[in-house]
């Protein structure tokens, strides 16, 4: 196992007030996999995410890399984890990119032979060798990103923590860090922890899908498996007529979300339940049932939902 988080627990005190940051936090992730870590804003992504890269320590539990314990064996389990935590803001804006590259890799005691040859290795994979003279203040944005990407690749991790990689970039760096990022785990087996509220990234990048809600893990499990089983629950019905006004409480009732005057989504259990909503609806003609294709944003408004709801009772 690649990375295997146990029971991760974290409180912030300040002056009067106590936050339970990250409450028993536990997930895994295998070489060659991507994990979507997701959640809304101060659900406890960063808090795990730095706790598992060894920059604060958890009030209990743990997180082991490739079976080194980040706790008692903190410079073993961290010598195999990249980590890129706030953007481009570990980078000196007065040096190159390759410069950046010699320095992360000084201090992950990578030696300066290999420094240079992995260095140009990397910025030439994210198309920056044209750049390899510029100081980092005079790249653009998108750059500042792959450069930052490059620094926590330099001594070859076999895990990256990805805190918003494509947050504010255009589309075309955003695709390009996204397709550089699959070739890497997709070649290389390294496996990825990244955040983003940008769901469609998320859902073209990740294997496998945690989502974190005040300080808890709500739903884990494999992409696949997550969509497709809440695929089977929701169904559009479309009629050649409107939906008789009499009919419109009762389905309501039962979930139905009308978009239009002949056409509505609702949610059933069973093929029993959607036999009934086809029954209840004679004599007027069904033009369309179709299952919704669940897209990552509905799972993800659908859990995180579900919680602060669950929590404001
Ligand atoms: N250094 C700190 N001191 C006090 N409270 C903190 C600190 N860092 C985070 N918190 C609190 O801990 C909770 C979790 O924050 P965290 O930054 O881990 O969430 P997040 O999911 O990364 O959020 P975002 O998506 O907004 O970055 C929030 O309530 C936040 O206010």
């Amino acid at each position: 196992m690649l990375l295997q988080v146990d029971g991760l627990c974290k409180t912030y005190r300040k002056r009067s007030s106590v936050v339970l940051a990250v409450d028993h936090v536990s997930f895994q992730l295998e070489g060659g996999q991507i994990l979507g870590f997701l959640g809304p804003n101060g659900a406890g992504k960063s808090t795990t995410i730095k706790m598992i890269a060894g920059l604060i320590s958890p009030d209990e539990g743990d997180s082991k890399v490739l079976g080194e314990s980040t706790k008692r064996h903190r410079q073993r389990a961290l010598r195999h984890v990249g980590a890129v935590l706030e953007g481009s803001r570990n980078l000196y804006w007065r040096l190159s990119p390759l410069e950046n590259l010699q320095y992360w890799a000084g201090l992950r005691g990578v030696g300066k032979r290999d420094a240079v040859l992995l260095g140009r290795q990397l910025l030439e994979r994210f198309e920056l060798s044209d750049k390899m003279n510029h100081t980092v203040q005079q790249l653009s944005r998108g750059m500042q990103q792959k450069v930052a990407i490059c620094a926590a690749l330099i001594h070859q991790p076999d895990l990256l923590l990805l805190d918003e990689p494509t947050l504010g970039l255009d589309l075309d760096s955003s695709d390009r860090i996204q397709e550089i990022v699959l070739e890497l785990v997709r070649e290389q087996g390294i496996g990825v922890v990244l955040t983003t509220h940008q769901m469609d990234v998320a859902e073209a990048l990740s294997d496998r899908i945690a989502i974190i809600q005040n300080g808890r893990i709500v739903l884990e499990g494999e992409k696949r498996e997550v969509l497709d089983r809440f695929e089977g629950n929701v169904y559009v019905i479309e009629l050649a007529e409107r939906v008789p006004k009499e009919l419109r409480p009762e389905l309501e009732r039962a979930g139905a979300v009308f978009e239009g005057p002949d056409r509505f989504r609702i949610p059933v259990d069973s093929s029993e339940d959607l036999y009934q909503v086809v029954s209840r609806l004679k004599p007027v003609p069904v033009v369309r049932i179709e299952r919704e294709q669940a897209d990552l944003a509905t799972v993800f408004r659908h859990y995180t939902h579900k919680e602060a709801e669950q929590g404001s009772v």
